[in-house]
C-alpha cells in the first residue's frame, strides 16, 4: 500500500476588495469578495514540504488589489478572468486557477453616498403596561457607505495611538436605529419612510468629522423635523475601509483601492433626545443592542 496525494489546491479566500472610481465628482464603487484557488504540481509542499513552487496566498491576495488598482473592475467575470490567466501564465507549477468573485450591489444616495441593496430590516418593539403604550420603530442592517466627505482627525494620542489622521476616507456602517415614538396613533408607514429617508440624506449629505458626529447629525435632524418622535438611538459598527498600500509593487492608490476588513470593528454607539420629551417608562427594557 502506498500513500499519496490526491487532488488539492490552495489560495486566499474571500478578500474584501473595494474600489473605488473618482476621477469624476460622481463616483463609482465596486465591492467584491474575490477567492482565488490554484492547482498544479504542489506535491512537493505537501510530501516534502518544499514550499519552492507555491506563490503565498498572501501574494495572491496583492495581486487581487493591485489587479484592482491597475486593470479596474469593469466585470466580475473580466477580472476573474484576468487574474486567473495571470496565474496561469506566470506561476510554473499551476496548470489551473479557480477565481471566484462575490460581488455585493450598492444602490446611489447621491453622487459618493452609496446604501448596500437588500440588507435592511423594519423593526419595532411594543411594550404594553397597564393602560399605556409604548412604540419603538427602527430599522437595522441598514449598510451606508460614503466615499469621501468624511475624516477623523484631532483625536487624543497616547503612546499606543498609531493611527494616521485623515481628512478624506470612506466612511461606512451598518446601522441599528431606534427611535420611541411619543404617541401611539400615526401613519406607521409614512412616518418610518420619513425618518428613514432623512437617515439616508443626512448620512450622506453633512460632512462628517467621525462617526460620532454623523450620528447625532442624523438623530437631530430627525428630533428637528419629526416631532412624533422623542428620543432615537444608534448602534453604528465602524466598517473600517482601509486603504491598501501598492508601492512596493510600484502601483498608485490615490484613494482608489481599499481592504474592506471585518474584524475588529470600532461600535460607535449614541442616543439623541428631546430634554422635554415623554418619559421612556420600560419602552427600551430588554432592547439589545443601546447603551
Ligand atoms: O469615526 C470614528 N470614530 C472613532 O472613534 C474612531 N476611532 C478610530 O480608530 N477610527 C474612528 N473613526
Amino acid at each position: 500500500m502506498a500513500i499519496v496525494l490526491g487532488p488539492n489546491q490552495y489560495g486566499k479566500a474571500e478578500t474584501r476588495v473595494v474600489r473605488v472610481y473618482r476621477d469624476t465628482a460622481r463616483h463609482e464603487l465596486r465591492d467584491l469578495a474575490v477567492s482565488t484557488a490554484l492547482r498544479g504540481d504542489f506535491e512537493a509542499a505537501h510530501v516534502t514540504g518544499d514550499q519552492a513552487a507555491v506563490l503565498p496566498t498572501d501574494s495572491q491576495k496583492n495581486t487581487v488589489f493591485a489587479y484592482a488598482a491597475e486593470k479596474g473592475i469593469r466585470t466580475i467575470e473580466d477580472f476573474g478572468l484576468q487574474l486567473g490567466r495571470h496565474f496561469v501564465e506566470e506561476l510554473p507549477a499551476v496548470d489551473g486557477a479557480q477565481i471566484g468573485i462575490d460581488e455585493y450591489s450598492w444602490d446611489r444616495v447621491n453622487d459618493y453616498s452609496f446604501v448596500r441593496r437588500g440588507q435592511e430590516t423594519r423593526t419595532t418593539v411594543v411594550t404594553v403596561a397597564d393602560d399605556r403604550a409604548w412604540v419603538v420603530s427602527g430599522l437595522k442592517d441598514l449598510v451606508i457607505a460614503k466615499t469621501t466627505g468624511s475624516e477623523f482627525r484631532g483625536f487624543l494620542q497616547d503612546r499606543y495611538t498609531t493611527l494616521p489622521e485623515t481628512d478624506d476616507r470612506i466612511l461606512a456602517t451598518s446601522l441599528i436605529a431606534r427611535w420611541r415614538y411619543t404617541g401611539t396613533e400615526l401613519d406607521w408607514d409614512a412616518s418610518w419612510s420619513a425618518i428613514r429617508t432623512l437617515l439616508l440624506t443626512t448620512f450622506a449629505e453633512v460632512y462628517s468629522h467621525a462617526l460620532q458626529h454623523t450620528l447625532y447629525a442624523m438623530g437631530q435632524v430627525v428630533l428637528e423635523q419629526r416631532p412624533e418622535v422623542a428620543e432615537i438611538r444608534f448602534s453604528a459598527p465602524n466598517r473600517h475601509h482601509f486603504l491598501v498600500d501598492l508601492e512596493p509593487f510600484g502601483v498608485e492608490n490615490p484613494g482608489e483601492v481599499f481592504f474592506a476588513a471585518d474584524r475588529p470593528y470600532g461600535l460607535i454607539e449614541a442616543t439623541v433626545l428631546r430634554d422635554d420629551g415623554p418619559d421612556p417608562g420600560p419602552a427600551w427594557y430588554a432592547v439589545p443592542g443601546f447603551c
